[in-house]
C-alpha cells in the first residue's frame, strides 16, 4: 500500500494518524451505516471478482469525515487488490499521473482524493485512461519529441470529493458507480463509538457512547475525536470509565454544542438571524458575511443544518427555522405566533 501520498495524513498529527488508522474499519462488515451504498458495493465487488475483472470506476462524494477514504481502502481489501493513493492538488502534471498509472497492476485501485481539484490538463489525460486503459506519453523532447500510446493494466479509479458540484460532466460520466455518503444518525454513531472504545480498551456505557454520538454532527471522524478527548477527561477527572456524566462534562469543557454544531454552523445561523432578519437570504450573501467559500457552505455545512431542521432552502434563499432561534436563544423579531 502506497501511503506516503495519503492526503488525510497531512492534516493530522502523527499520533492522531496512528489512531485513525487503528480505528479505521478494514472490511465491509466492520463498516457501520451507509447500508444502501454498502449493499450495492458488495454486489459489484462480488460480480467483478467472479468475472475476474477490475471493478468499475467508483465516485464517492459527501461531506468530510463520513468514510470516503475508509471505503476506498475497504474496496481494495475486499477486491483483494493493491491501492495507490494520491489527490487532485498533488497531481499537477500529466506526467505524474502517467507514472502512477503505468505502475498499477491488473485490478489495482488508484484512489484520487479531492478529485474536483484536478487540473483540466490532468483531468483530460485521465479520460482515455479510464475509458480505454490507454494513455499517450511523450518520448524525448525538442525536435525528436513524439508521443506514443501505451496500454495500461485494467484498473479501478476511486475518486473522492466533498464538492461533487465542481466535477465536470465528462469526468462524472466516466464513473460507473456513483455513491453519495449521508450523515449518520445518533444510533449508528453510537455503534461506531462503542466499536472504537473497545479497540481503544476504554470502558464506556451505552448512554455515555450515545451522549458522544448525538453531539458529533452526524460524522464518524468527529465521534472518534470526541471519544478520544472524553477518554482523557475520564482518565484525569474520573475513574477512567466513560458514562453520561463524564461525557457531558467533557463535551461542555470542549465547547461542543448540545446539538454538536460547530463554530461555522453557529456562525452561519447567527449571521442569518442578526444580519438578515432570519432570511430568506441568498447563499452568496451569506458566504460573504461569514467569510467562507460559497460552495463549501452549500456542500459541507448546509446539508447538516438542513437535515437537523435549523435551516431551510426556499426559492428566495436560505431561511433559519424556529429551531435555530431556540437553539441560539434568540427571539424572532416581528414574529407572530398566532400565524402558526
Ligand atoms: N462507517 C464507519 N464506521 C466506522 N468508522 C468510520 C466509518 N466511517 C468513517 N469512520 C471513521 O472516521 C474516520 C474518518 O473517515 P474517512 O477518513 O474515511 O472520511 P472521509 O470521508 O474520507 O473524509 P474527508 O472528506 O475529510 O477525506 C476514519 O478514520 C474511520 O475511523
Ligand atoms: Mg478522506
Amino acid at each position: 500500500m502506497n501511503e506516503h501520498l495519503d492526503p488525510d495524513r497531512e492534516r493530522l498529527s502523527p499520533a492522531e494518524r496512528d489512531i485513525e488508522k487503528v480505528l479505521r474499519p478494514q472490511a465491509f462488515e466492520d463498516f457501520t451505516g451507509q447500508h444502501k451504498i454498502l449493499a450495492n458495493l458488495k454486489i459489484f465487488v462480488q460480480a467483478a471478482r467472479q468475472r475476474g475483472e477490475a471493478l468499475d470506476h467508483v465516485l464517492l462524494h459527501g461531506p468530510p469525515g463520513l468514510g470516503k477514504t475508509t471505503l476506498s481502502y475497504i474496496i481494495a481489501n475486499e477486491m483483494g487488490v493493491g491501492i495507490k493513493i494520491t489527490s487532485g492538488p498533488v497531481l499537477d502534471k500529466p506526467g505524474d499521473l502517467a507514472g502512477l498509472l503505468t505502475n498499477l497492476e491488473t485490478g489495482d485501485i488508484l484512489f484520487i482524493d479531492e478529485i474536483h481539484r484536478l487540473s483540466p490538463l490532468v483531468e483530460e489525460y485521465l479520460y482515455s485512461a479510464m475509458e480505454d486503459f490507454k494513455i499517450d506519453i511523450m518520448l524525448e523532447s525538442g525536435p525528436n519529441a513524439r508521443s506514443v500510446q501505451i496500454s495500461l493494466n485494467p484498473f479501478t479509479l476511486v475518486g473522492a470529493t466533498t464538492r461533487s458540484g465542481l466535477l465536470t460532466a465528462p469526468l462524472r460520466a466516466r464513473f460507473g458507480i456513483n455513491s453519495r455518503l449521508e450523515y449518520y444518525d445518533a444510533k449508528l454513531l453510537t455503534t461506531i463509538v462503542l466499536r472504537s472504545s473497545s479497540i481503544l480498551k476504554t470502558p464506556i456505557t451505552d448512554e455515555g457512547a450515545y451522549e458522544i454520538a448525538r453531539r458529533s454532527r452526524g460524522t464518524p471522524r468527529i465521534a472518534n475525536a470526541l471519544l478520544r478527548r472524553t477518554r482523557d477527561f475520564a482518565q484525569i477527572k474520573g475513574d477512567g470509565n466513560i458514562d453520561t456524566a463524564i461525557a457531558k462534562y467533557a463535551l461542555n469543557a470542549l465547547n461542543v454544542d448540545e446539538h454538536g454544531l460547530d463554530e461555522m454552523d453557529n456562525k452561519i445561523l447567527t449571521t442569518i438571524i442578526d444580519k438578515f432578519k432570519g432570511g430568506p437570504v441568498g447563499l452568496k450573501t451569506i458566504a460573504t458575511a461569514v467569510g467562507e467559500d460559497e460552495g463549501t457552505i452549500e456542500e459541507v455545512y448546509e446539508p447538516f443544518l438542513i437535515q437537523e431542521g435549523f435551516l431551510m432552502r426556499t426559492a428566495r434563499g436560505r431561511e433559519v427555522t424556529e429551531v435555530a432561534y431556540k437553539h441560539l436563544g434568540k427571539i424572532k423579531l416581528g414574529s407572530n405566533p398566532s400565524l402558526f
